[in-house]
């Protein structure tokens, strides 16, 4: 099973995107690495097929899934889960938040959130719930109130959450930026459990070590530009590309003026 970005191009105001060609498979982790503002939220996004790229398409082992029916995109679109930066967990208990899936993704409000803690109820911990709680090693919190947790707890239940549903595909927005080292590496240990299980990950990340320890292929993306792909061991200390050479040397963190002599400290922030 592959999915897979095909020569895909955003614009909002200027280019986001330019012509990008990269996918995973069932089973490896692809990681997303670049500057911020680089454009790989925005990829994420359309591999998950929240929005339609520009030009391109996403293809979904074999099917352009933008040459399907709505309905039949739906039906894919469920089996990819996507886990966005800053985690967003509804005043429930852990294993009510997990269970809730994500099936109600981005735009929830007071009333479905209500409709869902009803529906829910007294439901003990599914099987699959329970798993994923189990690899990010957070069971014995399945009884306390979700918002009640610290960063990296809320982290690793947003990541439970995903996994719950049992997806063939997961997307990681920074999935441990800000977070100790602790739960950074039990964010990492999911990661490859779900990838042994035979999960295709893509992670999005602009920590290069993270990238090395987790990844079987690395994509380094800079201006909207898919710049190099390889094996991290390739990519990080060989890479071909005068650019991808800066990022891991450590001076492109920010979006630079090709024109500037040091990098500008202006980070754009993601929208998410
Ligand atoms: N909906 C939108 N409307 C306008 N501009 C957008 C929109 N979404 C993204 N952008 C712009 O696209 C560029 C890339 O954003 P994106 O979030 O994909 O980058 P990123 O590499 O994920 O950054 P970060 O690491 O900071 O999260 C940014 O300049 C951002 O402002």
């Amino acid at each position: 099973m592959t999915l897979t970005a095909k020569n895909v191009s955003v614009s909002y105001d200027e280019s986001v995107l330019d012509d990008v060609s990269i996918g995973v498979e069932s089973g490896q982790v692809l990681t997303i690495v670049g500057p911020s503002g680089t454009g790989k939220t925005t990829l994420l996004r359309l591999l998950a097929m929240f929005r339609r790229p520009d030009s391109g398409t996403v293809v979904w082992d074999g099917d352009d899934v933008w040459g399907l029916s709505e309905a039949e995109r739906l039906t894919i679109r469920r089996r990819v889960s996507m886990v966005f930066q800053e985690p967003s967990l509804f005043n429930a208990s852990v294993s009510q938040n997990v269970m809730y899936g994500n099936r109600v993704r981005q735009s929830w409000n007071e009333r479905i959130r209500r409709r869902v803690r009803d529906f829910l109820g007294d439901q003990s911990l599914s099987e699959s719930a329970h798993t994923a709680l189990e690899t990010v090693g957070l069971l014995d919190k399945q009884d306390q109130n979700a918002l009640s947790l610290s960063g990296g707890e809320a982290q690793r239940v947003a990541f439970a959450r995903a996994l719950a549903v049992n997806p063939e595909f997961m997307l990681l927005d920074e999935p441990s930026s800000n977070l100790d080292p602790r739960n950074t590496a039990v964010i990492e240990d999911a990661i490859l459990r779900a990838k042994d299980r035979g999960v295709g990950v893509v992670v999005a990340t602009h920590d290069m070590n993270q990238a090395e320890r987790i990844s079987d292929q690395v994509g380094f993306i800079y201006e909207g530009e898919l710049v190099e792909t390889g094996p991290p061991a390739q990519v990080f200390s060989n890479p071909n590309d005068r650019r991808t050479k800066r990022f891991v040397d450590g001076e492109l963190m920010y979006e630079v003026d090709e024109e500037e002599t040091s990098p500008q400290m202006t980070p754009t922030s993601s929208l998410e």
